[in-house]
C-alpha cells in the first residue's frame, strides 16, 4: 500500500494479486515532480517480459492515471518483438526524455545498447521480469515503488560497461548468431558456471519455469561440473594465472535477483566493477557457496571465494570446447573468438536512472 501525490490529489494505492487499486483520498493539488517535468515522456511496455498477470495492468492501472492526473502528453508503445526496444531507442532524440521501461533486465541492455549516445535520457525501471536485477539493486525492488519514485524519487547517472571481444565474436540470439565487438551492460559479465546456466536457461523449456528456470540449469550444469582453463587480469595485475576456475562474474551491481546478493560492496552509484569467482570445486561445495549467496552475501567472506574490487577485467580463455567458452553479458550470450575479452566502464554517457533517495 502506497500513498501517492498527484495532480488531483493524493491517492491510496493497493496491490492484490490480480489488480492495483487506485482510491482518491480527497482533493487537492500537487505541483509536478521535476522527474515529470520532462518534455518528452515515453512508456514502452516490454510485453514478453516475466509470467505476467494479464489483469494487473501497470500502464493502465497505475502509470496512466498518474500521468492524466497532470495531464501530461506521452506515448506508450508495446513491444510486438525484440526490434520494437531498437526502435524505441533509435527514436529518442536529443530532446530531454523520461522513458519508463516496464520490462526486464534483458529489456535495459538492449536499450542501453540501441540508444545514440547524444540521447538524454532518464530511465525508470519498472520490474516486470524473471530476475529484475537492476532494479532490485536501485531500490526499486516492486512496480508500485517504481511509480511512486516518480513522484519522490531523483536522477543519478547511469553507470554503463562494456564488454570488448576480439573480431570475429558472435552473439547468440534465437534469431540467429550475429557478428559483435563489444555490448555495453549494467548488471553483469561472466564466464564459466554463470554464463553456462544463463545461456542453458534461455530454451523455450526452461523459460515457461520463471525465475525456477536458473535452479533447473543450474542443477544440469552442476551434473557435468566442467572446469573452466583461463587467467585473468585486474586493473593490470595478474589475479589468476593458468587458473582451474569454476565460477567466474564480473559484477557491477549488488543482487541478480531479490535476495541473490552476489556483490555486497556493489554501488550502483560508482564507476566500478566486482570480480566474485572461485576455482573448481566439487558440487556440494558450489552449492553451499552459492546458498551463502542467498544469505546477504555471505560467500564473500568464505576464503574459497575470490572478491575484488577494479576497473577493468581482462581475461583470458584457456578452452576450446565453444561451450565452455560462452560469455554471458547481462544474460545476452557471446561466443568468443580467440582468447581475449574485455570488461571496463564506458567513460561518459549522457544516461541516467531514477533512484527512490533524495540522498
Ligand atoms: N512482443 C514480443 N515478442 C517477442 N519478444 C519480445 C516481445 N516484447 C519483448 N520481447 C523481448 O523479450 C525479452 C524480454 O526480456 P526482459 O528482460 O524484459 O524480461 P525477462 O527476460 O523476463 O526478465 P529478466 O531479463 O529480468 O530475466 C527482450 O529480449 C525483449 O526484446
Amino acid at each position: 500500500m502506497s500513498l501517492i501525490f498527484t495532480g488531483t490529489g493524493p491517492v491510496l494505492v493497493t496491490e492484490s494479486p490480480s489488480e492495483y487499486l487506485w482510491t482518491p483520498q480527497g482533493s487537492g493539488q500537487a505541483p509536478v515532480p521535476p522527474l515529470l517535468q520532462a518534455p518528452n515522456i515515453v512508456v514502452l511496455d516490454s510485453v514478453k517480459s516475466g509470467n505476467r498477470v494479464s489483469t494487473k495492468d501497470v500502464y493502465k492501472q497505475l502509470l496512466l492515471p498518474l500521468l492524466d492526473s497532470w495531464n501530461l502528453p506521452h506515448s506508450y508503445v508495446a513491444t510486438t518483438s525484440p526490434e520494437s526496444v531498437r526502435s524505441v531507442a533509435a527514436s529518442v532524440g536529443t530532446t530531454p526524455t523520461l522513458l519508463v521501461l516496464i520490462s526486464g533486465d534483458t529489456t535495459i541492455t538492449e536499450l542501453v545498447n540501441s540508444v545514440a549516445s547524444t540521447a538524454s535520457v532518464t530511465l525508470l525501471t519498472v520490474p516486470m521480469g524473471t530476475g529484475n536485477a537492476f532494479a532490485h539493486s536501485v531500490g526499486l525492488s516492486t512496480p508500485l515503488a517504481a511509480v511512486q519514485a516518480l513522484t519522490t524519487g531523483t536522477a543519478r547517472p547511469l553507470r554503463l560497461y562494456e564488454a570488448v571481444f576480439e573480431h570475429g565474436s558472435q552473439l547468440l540470439a534465437q534469431e540467429g548468431a550475429q557478428p559483435v565487438t563489444s555490448l555495453r551492460f549494467l548488471v553483469v559479465g561472466s564466464w564459466g558456471l554463470h554464463a553456462c546456466l544463463v545461456a542453458d536457461s534461455d530454451s523455450p523449456e526452461l523459460r515457461k519455469l520463471g525465475n525456477e528456470r536458473f535452479k533447473v540449469a543450474a542443477q544440469r550444469v552442476l551434473e557435468q561440473n566442467p572446469v573452466f582453463h583461463g587467467s585473468f587480469r585486474a586493473d593490470g595485475r595478474a589475479v589468476e594465472d593458468h587458473a582451474a576456475l569454476g565460477y567466474f562474474v564480473v559484477a557491477a551491481v549488488p543482487r541478480f535477483e531479490a535476495t541473490f546478493e552476489i556483490s555486497p560492496a556493489s554501488d550502483p552509484a560508482e564507476n566500478a566493477l566486482h570480480v566474485v569467482y572461485f576455482h573448481h570445486q566439487a558440487p556440494a561445495a558450489v552449492m553451499e557457496i552459492m546458498g551463502q549467496a542467498y544469505a546477504a552475501g555471505k560467500h564473500v567472506q568464505d576464503p574459497r571465494v575470490g572478491y575484488l574490487k577494479t576497473h577493468t577485467v581482462e581475461l583470458e580463455l584457456h578452452e576450446q570446447d565453444a561451450r565452455l567458452r560462452r560469455i554471458c553479458v547481462d544474460g545476452l550470450i557471446v561466443q568468443p573468438a580467440g582468447s581475449r575479452v574485455l570488461f571496463r566502464p564506458v567513460e561518459s554517457t549522457s544516461l541516467q536512472y531514477v533512484s527512490p533517495d533524495k540522498n
